[in-house]
């Protein structure tokens, strides 16, 4: 995910219509400058058209009367009209008279009137020339110009203003949903994502936004159930084969007793836990007599018949879950015996070779005789494995040498 930090695009947009807005504002405020310099232009113009209309007559009189005095004053009174910046009288016989700020001397753009000769109609005694002030007549361009330009700043501001609340609150949700959606993680995938918009709020694409993403949710719980489902039910198929390659794997299937896998696996820590806590450990080795006649005379799968019923006294007079009874290899047995002695294995040894010899089997509906040998031997603390099963082997070589049928050890 990217570190740059997230910009909030309300404040950006308000930014843009900020901007927007201010070009917008100087855009019309430079037309309307334009448009107010016509205007108080024309307003100057008609004020010193009016002024100089009125004075003039007066002018005509004190001109006339030869009243340098009476001229001054009025000139004096004329060049304090609002307007007006400087006034000149020149009269006809040469003389000037000039009144207001020297500053405003721009006689070029002078409005000139005729002093006319009031006891002679048509005649002209002099010429009033007046200036407009032109610092008056900017200040009030800048007065009007500014106050206007103010009043677009203001509006421009409190309408952006507005736009930013506005747009604050119309947004929120979207920061909501980018809050959520960054601190989604795969364990609260699935956590409904809600908007709270408001009562009167009408349904817009923040929505369409937020029921997407709902659905999607949905979505992936279903699936991730799905999944939970099939993993939970593979996982139960595995188990029940691991179970039953586990079973295979350590258990002899003709006979299901443990196979001579197990044994090797498993003998090692009987002996340790023997050794550990100094109690009796005992093997007991079973081996069917004259089985290759059984075989030769009765045939092979009745062989197997034998070799099942075998296992099945073995197992029949061992103690489930403590003693555990193996098929070593072709006809022959072990039966492992812990917490036991050479006693108790010998009388246990003896008890499984009378119930075999005692009890013929019929295999086909033929009745065949079996007896077996054995070869008992106690684990004797510290003495090698190894050593201690070739004594058990040695006892069963021994009965079998001795005539078999009996117990040896
Ligand atoms: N039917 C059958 N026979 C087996 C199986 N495994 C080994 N055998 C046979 O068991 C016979 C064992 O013969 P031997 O080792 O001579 O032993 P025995 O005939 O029992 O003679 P003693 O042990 O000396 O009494 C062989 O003929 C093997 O072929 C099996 O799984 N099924």
């Amino acid at each position: 995910m990217s570190e740059t930090p997230a910009h909030s695009i309300a404040a950006r947009l308000a930014r843009r219509i900020l901007l927007y807005a201010t070009a917008c504002a100087l855009l019309i405020g430079g037309v309307q400058t334009l448009h107010l310099w016509q205007e108080v232009k024309q307003r100057f113009a008609r004020s010193i058209e009016a002024v100089g209309l009125t004075h003039v007559p007066l002018l005509s009189v004190a001109v006339w009367d030869i009243e340098p005095d009476a001229i001054r004053r009025q000139l004096n009174q004329l060049a304090s009209q609002h307007a007006i910046g400087h006034v000149r009288l020149v009269t006809d016989v040469g003389r000037v008279f000039e009144a207001g700020d020297p500053d405003a001397l721009d006689y070029a753009e002078a409005r000139r009137f005729d002093v006319p000769n009031p006891t002679r109609q048509g005649e002209r005694i002099g010429t009033l020339e007046i200036v407009a002030d032109t610092r008056a007549f900017y200040r009030e361009l800048a007065t009007t110009v500014g106050v206007g330009l103010l009043g677009y700043g203001v509006l421009t501001l409190l309408m952006c203003g507005m736009i930013l609340v506005a747009l604050r609150r119309e947004l929120g949700p979207l920061r909501h949903i980018a809050e959520f959606v960054k601190t989604l993680s795969p364990e609260r995938l699935t956590t409904p994502l809600t908007v709270d918009r408001g009562p009167r709020h009408q349904r817009d694409e923040i929505d369409l936004v937020v029921e997407g993403f709902q659905i999607l949710q949905r979505g992936i719980d279903g699936h991730i159930r799905d999944l939970d489902h099939q993993v939970a039910a593979r996982t139960r198929d595995l188990e029940g084969a691991l179970a039953s390659i586990r079973a295979l794997s350590t258990t002899d299937t003709l006979t299901g007793c443990f196979n001579r896998r197990l044994f090797d696996e498993r003998i090692a820590d009987e002996v340790e836990r023997a050794d550990r806590y100094a109690r009796p450990l005992a093997i007991v080795f079973a081996d069917a007599d004259h089985f290759k006649r059984i075989n030769d005379t009765w045939g092979h799968n009745a062989g197997d018949e034998v070799l099942r019923a075998f296992s099945a006294s073995l197992k029949a007079q061992v103690r489930d879950h403590i003693d555990w009874v193996v098929r070593y290899g072709g006809e022959e047995f072990v039966v492992v015996l812990p917490e036991t002695t050479l006693d108790q294995a010998r009388a246990l040894a003896e008890r499984i070779r009378v119930a075999v010899e005692s009890e013929p089997l019929t295999i086909n509906d033929k009745p065949i005789h079996l007896t077996a040998s054995f070869g008992v031997a106690q684990y004797s603390p510290g003495e090698a494995l190894a050593d201690w099963i070739d004594r058990a082997d040695k006892w069963l070589y021994l009965a079998k040498e001795q005539g078999r049928n009996r117990v040896c050890g």
